[in-house]
């Protein structure tokens, strides 16, 4: 998608609320420069908070991409010209030239996964890989759905507490066995991330800024799941991009 993106819209949907307040984001940012694949160059097309543009990006910081954030200026303009009339987008470049266009976020998830070495080698792993992933989509979802898919202010409530009492508890537990079989290393495969890492680091990172007691004795229960949050938080890269000071905040 070559097309220029213009306004400041923020659908309701793609804005998750957070104590932590963060700058706001300009609309292209370059956020890391060192990179050593080719002459490839990203983009992430999406509204100027976490949201589901989040996962593209951590992975582009991890592998050390050259990337950029670009957010529309007015997404009324520029929806009929996507591939499904929804943001993010990832806009892969060859030497300036746009090379491929990509929409929904787990596939670009997926294909930047393949790119930047976060697929297990191995093709059970590699799939077993993928299966944690899409456990992980489930909580993603369940989050998304109560915290900003419900109006009625009961039934939001209602589904948030199903979701500290019922489904994260469950996931923790299920997740703690496979981190557990793998020698507690807190990662799902040898001794190294992979996509499900990451895509846990962006559901829980939410979760974690909320403060919530229910949450806090939670990961108590679910010590390798905690190790696991902080390999990613340590690794060096992450750790850069977790302190940009333009780092897109969870909500405008
Ligand atoms: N399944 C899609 C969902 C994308 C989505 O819901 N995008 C929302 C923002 S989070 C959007 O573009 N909303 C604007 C609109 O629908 O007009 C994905 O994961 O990329």
């Amino acid at each position: 998608m070559g097309a220029k993106r213009h306004a400041e819209e923020v659908p309701a949907a793609a804005a998750p609320a957070s104590p932590k307040k963060h700058a706001p984001l300009p609309s292209s940012v370059k956020t890391s420069a060192d990179a050593k694949h080719d002459h490839s160059s990203y983009e992430v097309h999406y509204f100027g908070v976490r949201g589901k543009g989040e996962l593209p990006r951590i992975i582009l910081a991890y592998g050390g991409a050259t990337w950029k954030n670009e957010v529309p200026k007015s997404w009324a303009e520029v929806k009929d010209s996507t591939p499904f009339g929804q943001l993010p987008l990832l806009v892969e470049k060859n030497d300036g030239k746009e090379v491929f266009c990509l929409a929904q976020s787990r596939t670009i998830a997926r294909y930047l996964a393949s790119k930047f070495d976060l697929i297990p080698k191995d093709p059970t792993d590699a799939i077993l890989a993928d299966s944690i992933f899409e456990s992980i989509a489930e909580i993603d979802d369940a989050v998304s759905r109560a915290f900003y898919g419900i109006k009625d202010e009961e039934a939001k409530k209602t589904a948030i507490d199903v979701l500290f009492d019922e489904k994260l508890p469950s996931f923790l537990k299920f997740n703690e066995r496979f981190l557990v079989k793998n020698g507690k290393t807190g990662f799902y495969f040898s001794n190294k991330i992979s996509l499900p890492e990451l895509f846990a680091f962006v559901v829980f990172e939410f979760l974690e800024e909320l403060k919530d007691a229910r949450f806090e004795s939670l990961s108590k229960l679910a010590p390798t799941f905690k190790k696991l949050l902080n390999n990613v938080r340590e690794n060096t890269r992450i750790a850069k991009y977790l302190t940009e000071v333009d780092r897109a905040p969870f909500k405008n």
